[in-house]
């Protein structure tokens, strides 16, 4: 506000110092000096100092956008209904519909991305084109442990698909008290009987059974364990329809397409090899997962055949076991895991545990397995490196908590969220010192209940000290977020935190480059590349410089196209 004549005259009266008075004049520079002293230490700096004038330019325009929709598009004015909750930083479910309308938006899509390093396949596919497979395959057939009669069995009550070459009886249903536990009902079948509202009701219910909904993501008084629960039993069933070769190769096949349009080149995928995999026409599922890391192959290579994947560099997948597993299925799975590994060797580059971490084992709890897993994989000459969750809680000095020691003790090349990080002082000079990436999910932490709103978040906290950090959508299509890729994620820093610019965006984009596992590496070779980055004379520096020609282009595509935003 400008004060009027009136009141300058009144302040001089009193003695009120003036913003021009030389003295308050050096506070402000000694203020300002302060403030660019601390922001040296950000992740971005080195990147902020060395961008192009294009990209400066880029910059800018992002921040003048940014700042014109947060009072134009997040501020309640007399446009929107009353019941309309918006604030700049509002939560994702509440902001998606409208974030995807704005002009942030369509620059951060275009955004080059670098990688996706953290992301749980079976939790990617859009779910209603997974469904349309469910139907369109022949011989899809759901089953139950027991009948689906309640309001609380279509709630909670656990059943599954599988491919069965044999016609079921139709004379069964699985909505009636006489149906048989376990037996086979066609979809067609199932779907046409459903009570409430035949097939419609049905695909509309079996998503519901798929994802978390925006109201669940709300309730974050009713904390992680309870919306844990219910993101938990989502996984056998999208698994019991996924994992059936003719489904899996088109649900894939479609997925690269969607991250290859958002900008992604290259992904690390997770999945947990729980899953029973069926090859096409087979009713018995396959002993081993060397069938499934053939087709997994195969259609990454098809992908990169076309048009649209020509730019894709590949896949990956981290190898993922269930952390509250006893030690002989641990060790079960990581046999299983080396036998691909050994088949595969392109194919799988590390290995981790999933599940709710507050509930399941801690990895100290785990050290003895983990080290049998090492040594073995020592003798069998494959390097499998670990790739860690760990801090994805709340806790301050509790078990899960401590999870972070033991994943940068037992040699995690990244850290998969690092949520609590931000309250280990010590640890957060490690991860510098030994160059760990965190993987952080922001908008994952937020439908999972650690975070309410990306101001909530602990992001800001590990950038400002300059900790590594890329952006991933972790389970994009379970958690509800509607689109895969990354933009979403990469939106919400953008317009939530104020330090974060299109330079704070591209440092994590470039990290994402730099920390991805496109070969296998001893530990030094892992090291000295991520050290040497851009000015290595690997493929990772090849593969960095690509993503800076690519970034120098998109920003150029910023300033022509965005131009008059700063003119006005
Ligand atoms: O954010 C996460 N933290 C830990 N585990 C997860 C997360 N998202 C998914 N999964 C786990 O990954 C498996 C599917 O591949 C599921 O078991 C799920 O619990």
């Amino acid at each position: 506000m400008t004060p009027s004549d009136k009141d300058i005259e009144w302040e001089l009266e009193e003695g009120i110092p003036q913003f021009e008075d030389p003295f308050i004049q050096k506070y402000l520079n000694g203020r300002e000096a302060l403030i660019e002293q601390e922001h040296k230490k950000r992740h971005d700096a080195t990147f902020y100092k060395s961008m192009s004038t294009v990209a400066q330019e880029a910059c800018h325009i992002v921040s003048v956008i940014r700042n014109k929709e947060l009072s134009q598009v997040w501020t309640k004015g007399e446009d929107w209904p009353d019941d309309e909750l918006l604030y700049p930083g509002v939560m994702f479910t509440v902001a998606r519909k409208r974030m995807e309308q704005t002009k942030l938006w369509k620059i951060v899509e275009r955004m080059p991305k670098g990688s996706l390093l953290h992301a749980h396949l079976d939790a990617m596919f859009d779910l209603d084109f997974l469904i349309d497979q469910a139907f369109e395959t022949p011989g899809i057939h759901m089953s139950a442990p027991a009948p689906l009669l309640t309001k609380q069995d279509f709630e909670i009550a656990p059943f599954s698909f599988q491919y069965s070459s044999t016609p079921s009886d139709d004379k069964e249903s699985i909505w009636a008290k006489e149906y048989q536990a376990s037996s086979l009902i066609n979809i067609q079948g199932a779907a046409a009987t459903f009570p409430n509202g035949g097939e419609d009701g049905f695909r509309k219910w079996l998503k519901g059974r798929m994802m978390l909904s925006a109201e669940h993501s709300y309730y974050h008084h009713h904390g992680v364990n309870a919306i844990w629960e219910i993101f938990q039993r989502t996984f056998p069933i999208i698994g019991s329809i996924l994992f059936y070769e003719p489904i899996f190769r088109s649900c894939l096949r479609r997925m690269l397409g969607e991250l290859a349009r958002d900008g992604i080149r290259y992904v690390d995928f997770r999945t947990a090899f729980v899953f029973e995999y069926r090859q096409q026409g087979v009713d018995t599922p396959e002993k081993d997962y060397i069938e499934f890391f053939r087709v997994f192959k195969d259609e990454i290579e098809k992908f990169k055949a076309t048009e649209e994947g020509s730019r894709f560099y590949g896949a990956r997948m981290i190898w993922t076991t269930l952390r509250f597993f006893p030690n002989k299925e641990i060790i079960e799975n990581m046999k299983q895991c080396i036998i691909a590994k050994q088949a595969y060797p392109d194919m799988i580059c590390g290995f981790d545990v999933v599940g709710q971490e507050d509930k399941g084992r801690p990895l100290a709890d785990l050290i003895p397995v983990l080290f049998w897993f090492r040594k073995v994989c020592a003798e069998e000459a494959v390097e499998i490196p670990f790739f860690f969750h760990a801090g994805e809680c709340l806790g301050d000095g509790d078990e899960t908590d401590e999870n972070l020691y033991d994943a940068i003790l037992l040699g995690t090349r990244r850290i998969g969220h690092g949520y609590s990080l931000f309250k280990h002082p010590l640890l957060i000079d490690l991860v510098k010192e030994k160059k760990i990436l965190i993987e952080c999910c922001p908008i994952s932490n937020e439908i999972l209940r650690l975070s309410s709103t990306i101001k909530h978040h602990s992001l800001p906290a590990l950038l400002s000290r300059g900790v590594s950090v890329s952006l991933n959508n972790d389970d994009p299509a379970v958690l509800g977020t509607g689109k895969n890729g990354l933009t979403h994620d990469f939106w919400q820093v953008l317009q939530g935190l104020e330090n974060m610019g299109l330079s704070g965006l591209a440092t994590m984009a470039e990290n994402s480059v730099r920390w991805s596992c496109f070969e296998d590496q001893k530990a030094t070779e892992w090291q000295a590349d991520i050290r040497s980055g851009i000015m290595g004379s690997g493929m990772k520096a090849k593969r960095l410089q690509e993503w800076y020609e690519d970034f120098e282009k998109f920003c150029q595509w910023v300033v022509l196209e965005f131009a008059d935003e700063v003119e006005d």
